[in-house]
């Protein structure tokens, strides 16, 4: 992508240079620290990205990143851990000869997670349908985890109550580990309200594998796209607990990539801003190395 393809795009996305702790243990303590709560029910109305300088200290712990995710983050990448949580005990992790790296050098590229996170409306899988389509376009494989879809079929039996949602984020997390593992990038798009469930799903990864992208759009740009009737339906209060509308969303306080998604025209004027946002991502992918063997 040229420069000014950037920049155009630039009055639209920030592209963090990565995590500039490479400890995962100092990761870790700091995502304890930042983690806090944001009831605003506007969620996305003052969504932009804040930075380090922002972060509020906090003594809430991640709920989902327990002593077992701080013991798997500092073994996990060796591949070795041995989940046990409370209900299961006496299982053994069993190893397998044909390794990640074996099935990355096999497909030339590196397994990672790409996290779209953002209000309903935002773009979240137009973008991940653009990207997926970009990378397969340069022979690479990536495989979407689209919320909406889930909730067809593994997550058929989950609610848009707070606790399901994070139930939800926590599978969703897991297949996505899952993915990552088997060589693919792997693209998440769900809205993923909460900060903890997402930091969540981040410890899961080998550092920097997680990368999380935040479709920083209003909440009344989304809610003049519409494309579902949700927003009006929520308004109308004939759906309750409608994220943005009376439901939190959670801003990402220290994410890899922010986009900036603000049109609000129909897709004929937005199909090239949605190609240059799936460059972005594929850039950031390029530049990170997870576009060849690692
Ligand atoms: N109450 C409520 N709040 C938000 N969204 C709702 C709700 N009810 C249904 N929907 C539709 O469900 C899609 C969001 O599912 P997710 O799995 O991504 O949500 S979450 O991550 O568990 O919050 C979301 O899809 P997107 O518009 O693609 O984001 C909506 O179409
Ligand atoms: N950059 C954009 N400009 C204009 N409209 C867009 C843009 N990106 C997405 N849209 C439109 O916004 C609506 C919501 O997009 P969608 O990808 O379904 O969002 P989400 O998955 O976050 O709910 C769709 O009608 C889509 O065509």
């Amino acid at each position: 992508m040229d420069a000014a393809a950037v920049a155009r795009c630039v009055g639209s996305c920030y592209v963090s240079p990565a995590f500039g702790d490479s400890d995962p243990l100092r990761r870790f303590l700091r995502l304890s620290l930042s983690s806090s709560t944001n009831l605003d029910p506007t969620g996305g109305k003052n969504s932009k990205f804040r930075g380090k300088s922002h972060r509020r200290l906090s003594f809430v712990r991640p709920i989902m990143a327990t002593d077992e995710s701080f013991s798997k983050l500092t073994s996990d990448c060796a591949g070795e851990t041995q989940k046990i949580n409370g209900k299961q005990k006496n299982i053994v992790w069993h190893d397998c000869p044909v390794t990640k790296s074996d099935r990355q050098e096999l497909i030339n590229q590196k397994g990672c997670v790409i996290w779209i996170t953002g209000l309903s409306g935002s773009g979240k899988s137009s973008l991940a349908c653009t990207l997926s389509r970009a990378l397969h376009n340069r022979g690479k494989l990536s495989y979407i985890l689209d919320g909406d879809n889930l909730r067809h079929g593994l997550n058929s039996d989950l609610t848009f109550e707070a606790e399901d949602r994070a139930e939800n984020i926590r599978r969703v997390g897991e297949v996505a580990k899952l993915f990552a593992d088997a060589g693919v990038i792997c693209i998440a798009s769900l809205i993923s309200p909460y900060r903890r469930e997402r930091a969540a799903c981040r410890a899961l990864l080998p550092q920097g594998d997680f990368i999380e992208v935040f479709m920083d759009v209003p909440l009344h740009v989304c809610e003049a796209r519409d494309p579902k009737g949700l927003y009006k339906r929520a308004r109308a209060g004939k759906i309750k607990g409608f994220t943005g509308v009376d439901d939190p969303y959670e801003p990402p306080l220290d994410c890899e990539i922010v986009i900036q998604n603000n049109r609000d025209k129909g897709l004929s004027s937005s199909s090239s801003s949605l190609s240059e946002m799936a460059e972005i991502v594929v850039s950031y992918l390029d530049e990170n190395g997870y576009l060849k063997t690692p």
